[in-house]
């Protein structure tokens, strides 16, 4: 046993494996001195050096990032906290709070179109995630609905800092990290960019959310990307006849092509669709 998953199995008691990754596997566990579960996310280093040393140096940096926005006090509620790290030459291991509700990406595909305060209130709270991670220099690069997880609770949790990068000494970022049809243009024209690559990636979780389809969509990942270029947004009848006037125009200030007139996660939690939560009653 590596020194890492010594030191792991010293304060937790490690149970069923829950899921598995591109490169890792998700076990649950329990603190060994209180009983308290969580989840334990293991990524072995040998097969991400022989893949890319650009995945090496993320999975090396996920603790640090995702240390920095969930260390007490957390950035947001919203945000997976992380317990504890361990890490030796051979693997990291992650003790993340157990998120036993699930995935948005299994609530999407089970029920969208999902109603519009029910969308609003579920963006309101990934948009509270990031405006944190923003606050605390850090850019999570990869917000798509299977990064956002379900509490026992039911209350959205943003995971996987994977792909995070920081920016709090105000320098731009550089890279084609993300997932095709969420991934903002700038990234996919190679250029700089800023941490409104996350709130352009929120807006299509919200069109995602509203309509059950993708707005930028393609047969290959390059297919994709020259739609994500074009950046041409369009609200296809069939989809979303019933959507209100507000939902849209979110969704247009989020999905902007132009990064300066696009939204910050502040902004968007204080758009009125997002203040009213979809103009439902219960707003307030
Ligand atoms: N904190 C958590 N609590 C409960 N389940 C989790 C947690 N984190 C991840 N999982 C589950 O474990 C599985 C693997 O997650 P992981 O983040 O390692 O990989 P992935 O996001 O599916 O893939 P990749 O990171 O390679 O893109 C997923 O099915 C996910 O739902």
């Amino acid at each position: 046993m590596s020194a890492g998953e010594e030191a792991l199995r010293s304060q937790y008691v490690i149970g069923d494996e829950i899921g598995r990754g591109r490169f890792g596997t998700v076990r649950r566990c329990f603190a060994s001195a209180t009983g308290e579960p969580f989840a334990v996310k293991s990524t072995p280093k040998a097969p991400l050096r022989e893949a890319d040393p650009l995945d090496l140096a993320l999975a090396e940096q996920e603790p640090k990032l995702h240390l920095l926005v969930s260390a007490s006090p957390p950035a947001s509620r919203h945000l997976v906290a992380l317990h504890a790290a361990f890490e030796d030459a051979d693997a990291v291991h992650l003790v993340l709070d157990l998120c036993a509700g699930g995935d948005l990406f299994s609530l999407v595909s089970a029920r969208a179109p999902l109603p519009e305060p029910e969308a609003a209130d579920l963006l309101a709270q990934l948009a509270d995630a990031l405006a944190g991670c923003h606050r605390r220099g850090v850019a999570h690069r990869d917000v798509k609905p299977d990064n956002v997880f379900f509490d026992a609770n039911g209350v959205l949790k943003l995971g996987d800092f994977g792909s995070a990068e920081w920016f709090g000494d105000g320098r731009a970022m550089t890279g084609l990290v993300g997932t095709p049809y969420y991934v903002a243009p700038e990234v996919v024209a190679g250029r700089e960019y800023t941490e409104k690559v996350d709130v352009w990636s929120a807006g299509v979780v919200l069109y995602m959310m509203l309509s059950g389809t993708v707005p930028f969509y393609g047969a290959t990942a390059g297919e994709i990307f020259e739609s994500v270029l074009r950046g041409n947004l369009r609200f296809p009848p069939r989809a979303f006849a019933a959507v209100s006037p507000e939902a849209k125009d979110l969704m247009r200030r989020m999905i902007c092509k132009d990064v300066s007139r696009r939204f910050s996660a502040e902004q968007v939690l204080r758009h009125p669709w997002i203040v009213t939560r979809g103009g439902s009653a219960a707003a307030g």
